[in-house]
């Protein structure tokens, strides 16, 4: 794994004021992106979230899943708690990329739930790969974190890849009438830790 930090620059946003910093992975050609809030004391435990691209619900407003939601809330818990980070992979879709992620909604479309789409077409439920975190943290200087996420899988992966995550923090936010299957889907087949009062909510 080959991590080149690039350049930061400010980014001004509803929430505040983050510190935005480009990565290049020369393995995988792939431009990935970090965002600082506050001060990031040394051996302290940040809050953060590494969130994986999705561009249908980070930028085109989809509810046919929970991301955009997802990020927009730990990007205000971040700013709330005065100091925290957000790691931007670029592994759209899972890892399978934006025009398979299309072909997968469009056997969700036709009766498919997230998992077996993503089988149909050849691909594992889940191939991302989570080895560009650590060194993306080591350079902002972050060593423990307090992890906004549902996913245990994610959870062992950043076990795996040496990034020391002392407490997870829930983030169940965005459920609606077109994802409620998705999310329970998400809860049923790829294990994500949500209460049933997550399904209650209007
Ligand atoms: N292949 C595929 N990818 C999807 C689908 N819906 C969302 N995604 C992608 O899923 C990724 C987000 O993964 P999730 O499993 O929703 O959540 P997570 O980040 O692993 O877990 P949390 O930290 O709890 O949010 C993004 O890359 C999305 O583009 C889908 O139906 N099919
Ligand atoms: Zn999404």
């Amino acid at each position: 794994m080959s991590i080149k930090f690039i350049a930061s620059s400010k980014l001004p946003t509803p929430f505040g004021t983050f510190t935005m910093h480009g990565f290049e992975d020369s393995e995988t050609g792939k431009e990935h992106v970090a965002l600082t809030y506050g001060e990031l004391a040394k051996d302290e435990v940040i809050l953060g979230r590494i969130h994986s691209e999705c561009l249908t619900g980070d930028a085109l407003f989809s509810l046919r899943c929970d991301c955009g939601f997802q990020l927009e809330t730990a990007m205000k818990n971040i700013s709330d708690a005065g100091a925290g980070f957000i790691l931007y992979l670029r592994q759209e879709g899972r890892g399978i990329g934006l025009l398979n992620k299309i072909r997968a909604y469009n056997l969700q479309d036709a009766g498919a739930n997230t998992v077996e789409a993503n089988e149909k077409l050849g691909f594992a439920a889940d191939l991302r790969n989570y080895a560009m975190c650590k060194p993306m943290l080591d350079h902002l200087g972050i060593s423990k974190v307090r992890l906004m996420t549902n996913n245990p899988k994610k959870l062992a992966a950043m076990d795996e890849c040496g990034v020391n995550v002392v407490a997870r923090q829930p983030l169940q936010v965005g459920k609606n009438m077109h994802n409620e299957h998705y999310l329970r889907t998400k809860a049923d087949k790829l294990g994500h830790m949500m209460t049933e009062e997550h399904f209650k909510e209007d």
